[in-house]
């Protein structure tokens, strides 16, 4: 599927058994299985922009044992936390596929009833991932008593797990020569933002980096790479800066006692385009997400949306329930179509400190095929690779 030009490949049948609940089956599958994720994303079968989901449908091995399926998600580094675009994706595959009366991919094993909400016209479907439990809602059009499909005039949703500000107007000083990118010029000051939205990331603008303030809206190749060398680096300086001052760490979350790992950058800048002419909530924001190994969203990335509503909220920006919209350099060019919806639907203390938001986030999925995928045993080049790294030793 796609969610905003986002691809989720999803597994959802061939997996091998994973013992354990869902954390712990991230780690079997992290130590015995990465053959699989390196089979689905790198070359030849993905590439450097793919990502993926597996879908655990033993939810009685959940920590909630409350969801209707577990998902662990697959990005080109590793095992993320959370994934807003790919839980769009599997929350409309799970309902129509509950909803469906013929074709049926999967069956949810337990049976647990899909609940449907009458005065919305949504189907509620809850996925454990590995951050926590995300409600999803999916708007359905009923076809008979017992089966519907996704209305898609209507955006999926999900209210995400609790999100923070761990850092606003942090300030660092780019003075290490290696780590400076050419459109820094003469400045060595960059300020920028840190929030938790299911996984770490730093928020800055185009404009602190050194590029011109519309940059997002006119990528091009050599822009986004660019841009893309200038978010490695500064990730290098942030991830120096943690490893030196291991207590003033920013990273820090109230259920986990180590420092948790920077996920994604992400670039913002201004947006000029008018939102209500997409028939969405008005105000807007625009950015660029780079993620796991320099990974480049296409979406205006989920969790991504709710660590920078946590942040909005926490400046005094937005208030509760006010709906924004959130633009990736591709909904812009698509005139709106894919962006985000964000809205801060209630706040909670999570402890240590933290006033977090739950933020609901909303956006529209789309099937792109179905595949049976095979990797012979003595293919040697068929296990994943990656072409422009052939020169070096690292493997993903
Ligand atoms: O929408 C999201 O949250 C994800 N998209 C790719 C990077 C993030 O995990």
């Amino acid at each position: 599927m796609h969610t905003s030009g986002e691809p989720t490949r999803i597994v959802y049948s061939g997996y091998p058994e994973l013992p354990g609940k869902l954390l712990q089956q991230r780690e079997e599958a992290i130590a015995h299985h990465d053959h699989i994720r390196r089979a689905l994303i790198c070359e030849p079968r993905g590439h450097r922009e793919m990502y993926g989901a597996v879908l655990c449908r033993r939810t009685e091995l959940t920590e909630s044992g409350k969801a209707h399926v577990g998902v662990l998600f697959l990005t080109n580094d590793g095992y993320s936390t959370m994934c807003g675009h790919a839980t769009l994706a599997l929350a409309r595959l799970i309902v129509d596929q509950a909803g469906s009366s013929d074709k049926k991919l999967f069956v949810l094993d337990q049976g647990k009833d899909l609940i449907y909400d009458p005065k919305t016209g949504e189907m509620a479907v809850d996925l454990h991932v590995p951050c926590g439990l995300v409600a999803a809602k999916v708007p359905v059009t009923l076809t008979s008593e017992d089966t519907w499909k996704t209305d898609m005039s209507r955006m999926t949703s999900y209210d995400s797990v609790p999100s923070w500000e761990a850092h606003s107007s942090m300030c660092t000083d780019i003075s290490e020569p290696s780590l400076r990118w050419p459109e820094l010029g003469d400045r060595s000051k960059v300020w920028y933002d840190a929030a938790y939205g299911g996984a770490f990331y730093i928020v800055v603008s185009a404009k602190e980096l050194g590029f011109v303030t519309d940059v997002l809206e006119s990528i091009t190749p050599s822009t986004l790479a660019a841009l893309s060398n200038a978010t490695r680096l500064f990730k290098e300086d942030f991830n120096r800066y943690e490893d030196a001052f291991p207590r003033l760490t920013r990273l820090l979350h109230p259920d986990y006692p180590a420092k948790q790992e920077l996920y994604g950058t992400i670039v913002t800048s201004p947006c000029n385009r008018p939102s209500a002419e997409a028939g969405l909530p008005p105000n807007a924001d625009l950015g660029l997400c780079f993620f796991a190994n320099q990974q480049v969203d296409r979406s205006p990335t989920g969790s991504g949306v709710q660590a920078r509503v946590a942040l909005a909220f926490g400046a005094g920006k937005v208030g509760m329930n006010e709906p924004r919209t959130y633009h990736s350099p591709l909904s812009i060019a698509h005139g709106g179509e894919g962006a985000f919806v964000g809205e801060v639907i209630d706040t909670e203390d999570v402890g240590g400190g933290i006033n977090a938001v739950k933020v609901k986030i909303s956006g529209k999925a789309r099937y792109t095929g179905c595949s049976s995928f095979v990797i012979e045993n003595d293919d040697e080049i068929g296990k994943g690779f990656w072409f422009d790294e052939l020169g070096q030793t690292s493997k993903n």
